[in-house]
């Protein structure tokens, strides 16, 4: 060891020596200061009010978020809550300090279905809402001219409000990973945690094609098949009418493509109604292609079943049904016609609409059973192509206008099921006329006018 008396010599160790303790400290310092921030958010977090999740989601995938986000903030210790859009109330607003909402958008840029009343009624107001701090996840489609338009639409109005966001609008395009991975990464962020639950979608399964038929040989439409097809372990997975199956392709497997279940458990296998789609160049649908055209019967189709809640019959199995739909909307109807008719309910109502009865007319055998059984109240068939004058679902409904009230005032729920051109915005504008705009958008907001249009 080397002393000295030099004083500068000794200024020279001496600062060295605290140089060295800094670097050697800041690492330490740093993360004690991030961990200690983390706990200031949870601590925060956790002493505030709770959180509220609020999703309005058409067929799931908002709704799915919603529950992975609500798991996230619970393991972090955060209160939080879950919340369908259309049961937050003027009240809930002004009293919210934090709310998460995830919203998807449907038809031209609207908002899902059950939360036309919240689009319509609270956000054509102002509210003084500077308490409130917010997020938006926005999931979308960006082949849609209307972009997350009602994601956009929210997020801005919460703004005019004077809402503080968290952090900027995270939109989703097709249920893009990476867009999902920033929310949970915002998400684990404010919640002070980095261990966040696994959100992974689950995996396909192998399932085996069984049958197909085309329904509607010599059709001036394109050919529509019905397929049959079972798991290739044998064990059949629940599920409830009104849910989809999403199908990957083998030429585009990371795009799956989602058909409505034609079929309850209780017929040992899922049926789908595919319509085969020919692009103008030629070529076919990637999935409906597969389906119908390429895939052999006996081959292995990779499938996994998805729940549709906002089109399961849930609260409205002991309700009169009225079913409406055109084309392969024919589908999810059938899923819910064979699910009443194990129940042995027959108040039911199917309006639905093809082109012509000699080609077109699915499953004619069944909706005759059905109607001969007292399984089917009322049946309309209506085919556009059949007489001079084209004639439509929508043409039939309002002028059953006074049926529809009646239906209504006893309690009936409304299915819708089929194409948004030409069928949706039709039927829902005849059931605005037959019923008032307020009391549809009412019976959306309860859960009793349910759309499954593509
Ligand atoms: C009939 C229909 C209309 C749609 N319209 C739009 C739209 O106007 N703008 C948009 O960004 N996305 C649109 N989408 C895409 C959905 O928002 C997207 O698929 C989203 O992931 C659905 O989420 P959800 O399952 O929570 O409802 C539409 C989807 C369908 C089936």
């Amino acid at each position: 060891m080397i002393w000295t008396n030099d004083p500068t010599r000794l200024m020279l160790v001496a600062g060295f020596g605290v140089s060295y303790a800094l670097v050697c400290l800041a690492p330490y310092l740093r993360t004690r200061r991030k961990r200690l921030a983390a706990q200031r958010a949870k601590a925060e977090a956790a002493a505030s009010p709770g959180w509220i999740i609020a999703y309005a989601s058409q067929t799931g995938n908002a709704e799915e978020l919603a529950g992975q986000t609500l798991a996230t903030l619970k393991l972090a210790g955060i209160p939080a809550q879950l919340s369908e859009l259309s049961e937050l109330c003027a009240e809930d607003l002004l009293r919210a300090e934090r709310v998460l909402f995830l919203v998807s958008t449907y038809g031209e840029g609207d908002a899902p279905d059950a939360a036309a009343a919240f689009s319509g009624r609270l956000m054509t107001q102002g509210l003084p809402l500077p308490q409130l701090h917010y997020a938006v996840l926005a999931l979308g489609d960006s082949a849609y001219a209307h972009y997350c338009g009602f994601g956009r639409a929210l997020d801005q109005w919460l703004q005019e409000q004077g809402a503080q966001s968290l952090f900027p609008r995270i939109e989703v395009n097709r249920s893009s990973a990476e867009a999902i991975g920033q929310w949970r990464q915002q998400l684990s962020h404010l919640a002070g945690t980095s261990d966040a639950p696994d959100w992974s979608a689950p995996a396909f399964d192998d399932w085996r094609l069984v049958e197909r038929v085309q329904l509607n040989a010599g059709s001036a439409g394109a050919p529509v098949y019905h397929l049959e097809l079972e798991p290739l372990d044998g064990a059949l997975p629940a599920w409830q009418s009104g849910d989809l199956v999403q199908v990957a392709a083998p030429a585009d497997p990371s795009r799956a493509r989602e058909y409505s279940i034609a079929s309850i458990p209780a017929d040992g296998r899922v049926h789908l109604l595919v319509r085969l789609h020919t692009h103008e160049d030629g070529s076919h649908g990637v999935a409906s292609g597969w389906l119908t055209q390429q895939a052999a019967v006996g081959q292995a189709v990779q499938l996994r079943l998805r729940q549709h809640r906002r089109f399961r019959l849930e609260d409205n199995a002991q309700r009169p049904l009225i079913l409406i739909g055109n084309g392969s909307g024919i589908a999810g109807l059938r899923g819910h016609l064979k699910a009443r008719a194990l129940a042995g309910q027959g108040r039911n109502w199917l309006l639905f609409g093809e082109r012509n009865a000699a080609h077109d007319y699915h499953y004619r055998a069944e909706l005759d059973a059905w109607r001969r059984d007292g399984m089917l109240e009322q049946l309309d068939m209506v085919f556009s192509r059949d007489q001079p004058e084209r004639l439509y679902v929508q043409t039939r409904l309002a002028e059953q206008a006074e049926a529809v009230r009646a239906w209504v005032a006893q309690g009936a729920a409304i299915y819708i099921c089929g194409s948004l051109d030409g069928m949706a915005a039709g039927v829902d504008e005849a059931l605005a006329a037959a019923l008032g705009r307020e009391a549809l958008d009412d019976l959306a907001a309860a859960g009793r006018y349910r759309r499954d249009v593509y």
